[in-house]
């Protein structure tokens, strides 16, 4: 199967070199710097066990088809991308993106039409460095991915083989969409406290009053979640619980991007989930004082 990475930054650059490494046939989807990084340094992967250095594929456009696309840039940059994916989406090309959010699904769907558009998400804690190489700074590395309307496809065996046992946690899921939402709240949750609190979910705990706000924000992001529809099960309650009592320095990507000075996906993390409570009727002050907050060092990055 040939697989096209559509970005090459922590995501994607992870992910695909992991299955480049197990003799997956992958290509890259880069733009001019990353292609001539990716070149003179190759692809190194860093992670708490060890490095890894690959020679990737990149192309610049495609030229041809592709069985499976995985889309692994920010929410910024998904317009861009898409405009340049058509050649690469075949008859049978199963496209899975790894954003955070829901709103991809949408862009995509109306690019590429529903038959193509799979669901997916990624757990890892990765960036990138100053050179340029991938960090993964955790043991997490998990991939999910599947039919958005969870039915029989018969892609469905082919595409599991080409991103299975690939030395990182990966299956397929009948409800990817369930499980793109318990992410989300996951992700919605981390990002808008450590973002408004500018410290890590440990850092917020120790603090006065922290316990009590990460509880109080967890309780509006699950309002929001359930009065769309989408509650998160028992086990997804569980990791969020666990994860918002922690006393690590837990952080989220979005935090990372804050504090490196870099564009943040604050629509796609928690405006939307903003807007989804006031179609609801949801109060979520906290939330709405993380998007203000989002806003702000938006703008002041443009200024
Ligand atoms: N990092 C993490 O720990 C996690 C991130 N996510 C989510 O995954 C998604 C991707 O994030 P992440 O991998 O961290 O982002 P990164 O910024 O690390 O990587 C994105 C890559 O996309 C590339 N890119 C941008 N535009 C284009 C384009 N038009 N064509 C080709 N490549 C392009 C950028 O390359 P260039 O150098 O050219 O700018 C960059 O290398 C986000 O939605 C994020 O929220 C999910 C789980 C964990
Ligand atoms: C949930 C988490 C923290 C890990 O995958 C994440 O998705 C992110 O940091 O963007």
């Amino acid at each position: 199967m040939r697989v096209l990475v559509a970005g090459a930054g922590a995501t994607g650059g992870y992910f695909g070199g992991r299955l480049a490494q197990a003799g997956r046939d992958v290509t890259f989807l880069v733009r001019e710097r990353r292609a001539a990084r990716l070149a003179s340094r190759g692809l190194r992967i860093r992670t708490p066990v060890g490095e890894t250095r690959l020679t990737p594929q990149t192309i610049q456009s495609p030229a041809g088809a592709y069985d499976v696309v995985l889309v692994a840039v920010k929410s910024h940059a998904l317009d861009t991308v898409t405009a340049s994916l058509g050649p690469a989406i075949g008859g049978r090309t199963v496209i899975i993106p790894l954003l955070n959010g829901m709103r991809h699904l949408g862009t995509l769907t109306s690019a590429f039409g529903p038959e193509h558009v799979w669901g997916g998400l990624c757990m890892i804690h990765g960036t990138l460095d100053e050179h340029g190489d991938v960090v993964q700074m955790t043991g997490l590395h998990r991939l999910v991915f599947g039919p958005l309307d969870g039915g029989p496809d018969d892609r469905l065996d082919a595409v599991t083989t080409a991103l299975t046992g690939a030395g990182f946690d990966s299956r397929a899921s009948r409800h990817i969409v369930a499980e793109m939402w318990e992410k989300w709240v996951l992700l919605a949750t981390l990002g808008a406290a450590t973002t408004l609190m500018r410290g890590a979910i440990g850092a917020i705990n120790a603090a006065p009053g922290g316990p009590e706000f990460l509880r109080a924000l967890t309780a509006e992001v699950i309002a929001v979640a359930t009065a769309a529809g989408h509650p998160p099960r028992p086990p997804a309650r569980e990791l969020l619980d666990a994860t918002i009592a922690s006393t690590e320095p837990t952080t989220s990507s979005m935090y990372r991007d804050l504090v490196a000075g870099l564009p943040v996906e604050a629509d796609a993390i928690v405006g939307d989930l903003v807007t989804e409570a006031g179609r609801h009727g949801v109060p979520v002050p906290l939330l709405a004082a993380a998007r203000a907050n989002l806003a702000v060092y938006t703008d002041s990055r443009a200024t």
